[in-house]
């Protein structure tokens, strides 16, 4: 299916639920919760598969992108650089071990999405802010029950991102409805969610329910924001 690229200015704003998918679903399952979850209005969907069957990988990969363009959502694509450019994502996440932030910058170019995990490290975000990442994901903000071994972050690391380093800054781990609102006020401009989500029991709703909190807590975007 051919795949409409989004208008850059669209393409950079950065604020919203971020669906990160969840191991272990049938496709069909996972492209009806992922369906359900931008109804609710997500707005950035993650691709986090760590199956290893690569035809699988990037089957999935083109069905999420073009469900998403349907709802005028970004498809981010965990850890794979090479997947993410090769089914024309919207851009890749990166963590401490996933290959070099200035590798990605490159091959991505201007107009794709570059996030870079930064646990509980300040001076990591600084330096993924240097090599050109749009969004600096800080966590686990609670403990979660999808990476318990996460280490712990402040989220007043989110606050000093958007203070000193003008990226827009994530959160992750263990978000739920419920804590959110003070992950916002500190300084999200993105929420990674997995398994408050997607197992929902009304994946819709809960989407909704995070939209919801974003529109009661609206403010001002960072300056590098492009739009
Ligand atoms: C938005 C976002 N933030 C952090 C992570 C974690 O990335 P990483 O440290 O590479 O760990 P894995 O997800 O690969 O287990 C993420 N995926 N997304
Ligand atoms: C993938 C991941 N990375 C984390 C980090 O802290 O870097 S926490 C996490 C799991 C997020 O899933 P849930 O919303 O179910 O807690």
């Amino acid at each position: 299916m051919a795949v409409i690229p989004l208008p850059d200015a669209v393409r950079k704003s950065l604020r919203g639920l971020y669906a990160i998918t969840p191991d272990c679903l049938a496709a069909n399952v996972l492209l009806d919760r992922v369906r359900a979850a931008l109804q609710g209005g997500a707005a950035f969907v993650q691709y986090r598969d760590k199956g290893g069957d690569t035809t699988r990988q990037a089957e999935t990969a083109r069905a999420l992108l073009a469900l998403c363009r349907q709802f005028g959502a970004r498809l981010l694509i965990n850890d794979d650089l090479a997947l993410a450019l090769a089914v024309g994502a919207d851009g890749v996440h990166l963590g401490a071990t996933d290959g070099k932030l200035a590798t990605a910058r490159e091959a991505l170019g201007g107009a794709r999405l570059l996030g870079a995990s930064c646990y509980d490290d300040f001076e990591r975000a600084r330096a993924a802010a240097a090599l050109g990442a749009d969004y600096l994901a800080f966590g686990a903000m609670h403990p979660s029950s999808t990476k318990p071994l996460a280490v712990r972050a402040s989220p007043s690391l989110m606050t000093r991102c958007r203070a000193e380093l003008q990226v827009p800054a994530c959160a992750i781990g263990g978000i739920t409805v419920e804590n959110a609102a003070p992950l916002l006020a500190a300084g999200a401009d993105l929420l990674a969610v997995i398994s408050d989500l997607f197992e929902a029991p009304d994946v819709a709703s809960r989407a909704a329910a995070y939209y919801q909190l974003f529109e009661e807590n609206a403010r001002d975007l960072p300056q590098s924001t492009t739009f």
